[in-house]
């Protein structure tokens, strides 16, 4: 159940720290109003892990550069799970497939993500390139592309 304010969205829960809560409706307004999504589910490392070490591996169905997915037969939510990497060419992973493994939850860091991806093989792994402690949240930089999460203030 969402938690409501009843004041006007702003609560003083510690005199030094005011932390500003949009109430649920607001929220739900401003996703319907910019098409997004809230991050929806994530990944959170339970075990530390140092600089350098394999984290998960992005599993999907792979398509080489020679027979592309068909992207009009992706919905909207789908297409996000595809991802193009260089193999062979420019090939594509489809991990739209909800098949319990992790690599597919892992949310997008624009700035400071602590893990990559890398790619030149037809497997996709992400490594930390920081150390991650346990609780962080594991995240990559999906590219460059205009996410609508990112233009969100
Ligand atoms: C590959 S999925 C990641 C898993 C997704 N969170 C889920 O619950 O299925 C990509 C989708 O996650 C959401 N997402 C990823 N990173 C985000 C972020 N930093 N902020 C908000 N939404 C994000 C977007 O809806 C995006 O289309």
């Amino acid at each position: 159940m969402a938690d409501v304010d009843a004041d006007d969205g702003c609560s003083l829960k510690n005199p030094s720290r005011r932390r500003l809560r949009i109430k649920p409706q607001h929220e739900a307004e401003k996703h319907i109003r910019l098409k997004t999504d809230k991050a929806g589910r994530g990944v959170f490392a339970l075990i530390p892990f140092s600089k350098g070490d394999f984290v998960l591996e992005y599993r999907g169905k792979l398509f080489p550069p020679d027979s592309p997915p068909v992207i009009e037969t992706y919905s909207e939510t789908e297409a996000t799970f595809l991802f193009d990497f260089q193999w062979k060419g420019k090939s594509c992973l489809d991990a739209s497939v909800e098949d319990q493994s992790l690599g597919r939850l892992v949310n997008d860091k624009h700035k400071n993500p602590n893990c990559k991806i890398l790619d030149g093989m037809p497997h996709l792994c992400l490594f930390a390139i920081r150390d991650i402690v346990p609780g962080e949240e594991v995240t990559y930089n999906y590219g460059d592309s205009d996410w609508p999460w990112r233009k969100q203030v």
